[in-house]
């Protein structure tokens, strides 16, 4: 009996050393090995601005969902780089100040083999169209510039507007983590035959692109559509990139349709505030891609425009931009350019978040009722120019003068142009930044030249290292739990015996 007692006993101490060695091994051995970071630069070359993001990863996670994260954004002084077709040289060096600032946020030892990219966007495309060697020299000046930084530059291009649909809906839906989902929500999604990812929309200042999953979609225009194969799964994309429509080339349209039936310099018009005024130099008004087929010769050579503040006329005017009589398709949007039935949520962003965030429109989680939008941008519009002034003096004046129109705008290309409802209207969501990351076009270009979304689910461990430890930690104490029990029910103790018998 004691020789059992003694073997229990030691295996009972050998047992606990184990356990206590098994655990220590399990946090410190496997802990994540220390974070190596790498980065990667994306500058989006817009019609009217330039912007430098600095993105950061973790090296040994690349192929996972959702940790690539924007750490910098770099707003360039002055214009677009398509506003240099007169300086083509200084189009690059205007891009110094924010080159150097991504110097000081990514380590020096990593400038050399951080990628950088320049894509650039709808002012480009139009100064190609307008000039094609003014829009060669303006790619070759910030090329030079960029190769001259201490990066690894991997190219300066105009991406076609297909691109720029497609890389904006994989951001969002990377960002949103729709691309790796958990079992349940895919039976979920699948149950109620929702799509599992978000639409895109993107409304710049020179285009604008909307771009969905569509599982009806027919091969009626094969060059509205594309096919993903993204961690495991297969993705037929809807998208359709129309220039000439971003907010600031729709206000150029607006007004030369407006300038046909004007009887002198003096322009009405509903969709600035009353008291408003602006003067347009029509000299080199319709050398523009987006108002040349309006060109007309005028007896003066500038326009003063008068502001109005009547919601209705401006809707009513701006509704002429989208023709919709001609659809050579089963369903159209607008100007004979098909489009399937909307399907799912949409992330709305760029000019579609400036503008209705600042009109308090973005309410999330709750989206607000199509009414109540609308109410809110008509007595906007209703305001008078000075007490808008007096009440956003903070705000730029250019921005301040058109949220307006812009507001009008976003609601005759939702409902005009693409059929929106007040019944799917909330299925909109309207938001700047998905974490501390822009939605927007760059994340999505970067995440694939680099390579970085696989066509195949990576193999990894079954489990993560936090429930590997916890595991390990449970089964140590089960084990310890049942040598205990073992050793009672063997040792049995006097005070159990006293309490059995
Ligand atoms: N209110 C407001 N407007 C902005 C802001 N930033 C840009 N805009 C305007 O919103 C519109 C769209 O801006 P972006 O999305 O940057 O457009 P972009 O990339 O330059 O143009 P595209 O090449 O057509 O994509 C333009 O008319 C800008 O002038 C902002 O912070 N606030
Ligand atoms: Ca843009």
């Amino acid at each position: 009996m004691s020789s059992t007692r003694t073997i229990l006993l030691i295996l009972g101490f050998l047992s606990t050393l184990a356990v206590i060695a098994l655990i220590a091994v399990a946090v410190t051995q496997n802990q994540p090995l220390p974070k190596n970071i790498k980065y990667g630069i994306v500058l989006d070359a817009g019609s009217s601005h330039t912007n430098l993001y600095v993105y950061e990863w973790p090296a040994e996670k690349e192929n996972d969902t959702g940790v690539v994260k924007q750490v910098e954004v770099c707003k360039v002084e002055g214009p677009g780089i398509s506003g240099y077709s007169h300086a083509t040289e200084k189009a690059g060096p205007s891009l110094a100040q924010c080159l150097q600032q991504a110097k000081e946020v990514i380590p020096s030892a990593q400038h050399k083999e951080t990628p950088v990219y320049l894509g650039a966007t709808a002012g480009m495309r139009l100064l190609r169209l307008q000039n094609e060697s003014a829009a060669d020299k303006v790619l070759s000046s910030v090329g030079n510039t960029l190769r001259s930084a201490p990066f690894n530059f991997q190219g300066a291009r105009i991406i076609t507007g297909q691109e720029e649909g497609a890389y904006g809906w994989i951001t969002i839906n990377y960002l949103l983590g729709n691309f790796k989902q958990s079992g349940w929500k895919k039976l979920l999604h699948s149950l109620k035959s929702l799509s599992e990812t978000s639409g895109a929309l993107d409304l710049g200042g020179a285009s604008t692109q909307i771009t969905f999953e569509s599982k009806d979609l027919t091969s009626e225009s094969p060059e509205n559509q594309l096919y993903f194969r993204l961690y495991g799964k297969d993705y037929q994309v809807y998208t359709h990139s129309f220039l000439c429509y971003g907010k600031d080339q729709a206000l150029q349209q607006k007004l030369a349709r407006d300038l046909q039936t004007v009887e002198n310099s003096n322009l009405f018009d509903p969709c600035f505030h009353k008291g408003y005024e602006r003067t347009i130099n029509i000299s080199d008004f319709f050398k523009n891609p987006c108002t040349s087929d309006k060109k007309k010769q005028l007896p003066f050579s500038q326009l003063y425009i008068k502001g109005e503040g009547d919601y209705q006329k401006c809707r009513e005017s701006i509704q002429k931009l989208f023709n919709k009589s001609n659809c050579p398709y089963s369903s159209c949007s607008f100007n004979g350019i098909y489009l399937p039935p909307l399907q799912g949520d949409f992330g709305a962003f760029s000019a579609f978040y400036f503008v209705m965030n600042f009109l308090n429109l973005t309410s999330e989680p709750n989206p607000l009722a199509l009414n109540k939008v609308i109410s809110t941008i008509e007595s906007f519009c209703a305001r008078p120019w000075q007490e808008v002034k007096t009440a956003y003096h903070h705000i730029k004046e250019k921005y301040l003068s058109e949220y307006c129109f812009s507001g009008a705008y976003i609601l005759s290309l939702l409902e005009n142009g693409y059929g929106f409802t007040e019944d799917n209207w909330q299925m909109i969501h309207f938001l700047g930044k998905i974490g501390s990351s822009d939605a927007g076009w760059t994340l999505g270009y970067m995440l694939n030249l680099t390579n970085m979304i696989p066509a195949e689910q990576p193999a990894g461990p079954p489990l993560s290292h936090g429930s590997y430890v916890g595991l390990m930690v449970l089964c140590s104490l089960v084990l310890v739990s049942v040598l205990l029990f073992a050793w009672l029910l063997f040792h049995k103790p006097k005070c159990l015996q006293k309490g059995i018998v």
